[in-house]
């Protein structure tokens, strides 16, 4: 199993004050920067584009920058995203034409590619394309919104997942979102997860590091 990441979303950040708060989390333990970006279009919310991310980029932000892209069609904006300082980007299936081509064309701009499946999204979307992915990311909300509640048959998927990736014995990250918390991220660990997106969790939080040092221990234990 790959080491534990924890990846704050910003979108439960202070969006007046950011780049303090993405400098805070980041002291506070936080391994990478889940940057969601909806467009009110493929979701019913509207976010940040690529200029925050260059902007994040510009104030000295050094940590992996996860994009997650609730955008529809996806393809046009990729380039931007790769261009402003993307790590990952990762996509919903339902906003692509042509998913492996998608993929590629983020490899292509020299990002790691992500696949994001919704809850009601079903795990054979993963067939012919898993090999090619650096990333699986399960929500356990429907996208559109930070502090939803975990959908609880996201436990099971996260398992279908995790044995598709073991039996594939390459290393794919299997990330998870949507109403990750102190109590609940040790079952959702010891389903396979290995990368935690913790937005309300974490940012509403009076001591981020406190919540990050919980949720390390929780994912520990869950692993012992
Ligand atoms: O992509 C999304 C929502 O669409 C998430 O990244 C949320 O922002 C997570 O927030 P919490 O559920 O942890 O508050
Ligand atoms: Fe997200």
């Amino acid at each position: 199993m790959s080491s534990c990441l924890i990846a704050p979303s910003i979108l439960s950040a202070n969006f007046a004050r950011l780049g303090e708060e993405v400098d805070n989390v980041l002291k506070a333990g936080a391994d990478w920067v889940h940057f969601d970006v909806m467009d009110n279009h493929y979701v019913p919310n509207l976010t940040i584009g690529p200029l925050v991310c260059e902007a994040l980029r510009k104030h000295g932000v050094t940590a992996p920058i996860d994009v997650h892209l609730m955008v529809k069609p996806v393809d046009r904006i990729v380039p931007d995203f790769a261009k402003a300082g993307a790590t990952l980007i990762s996509f919903h299936p339902e906003a692509s034409e042509h998913v492996h081509r998608t993929v590629q064309l983020i490899k292509a701009n020299g990002c790691q590619a992500g696949l994001v499946l919704n809850p009601a999204t079903p795990v054979e979307v993963l067939d012919y394309v898993l090999p090619e992915l650096d990333l699986v990311l399960l929500m356990s909300v429907n996208p559109g919104f930070g502090g939803q509640a975990f959908i609880p048959s996201a436990l099971d998927k996260l398992k279908r997942v995790r044995e598709r990736i073991d039996r594939l014995g390459k290393d794919i990250r299997l990330e998870i979102d949507g109403g990750v918390k102190a109590d609940n991220i040790r079952e959702i660990a010891a389903a396979g997860a290995d990368t935690f997106v913790a937005g309300s969790a974490i940012f509403n939080a009076p001591d981020y590091a406190t919540v990050i040092a919980q949720m390390r221990a929780e994912v520990a234990a869950a692993r012992r």
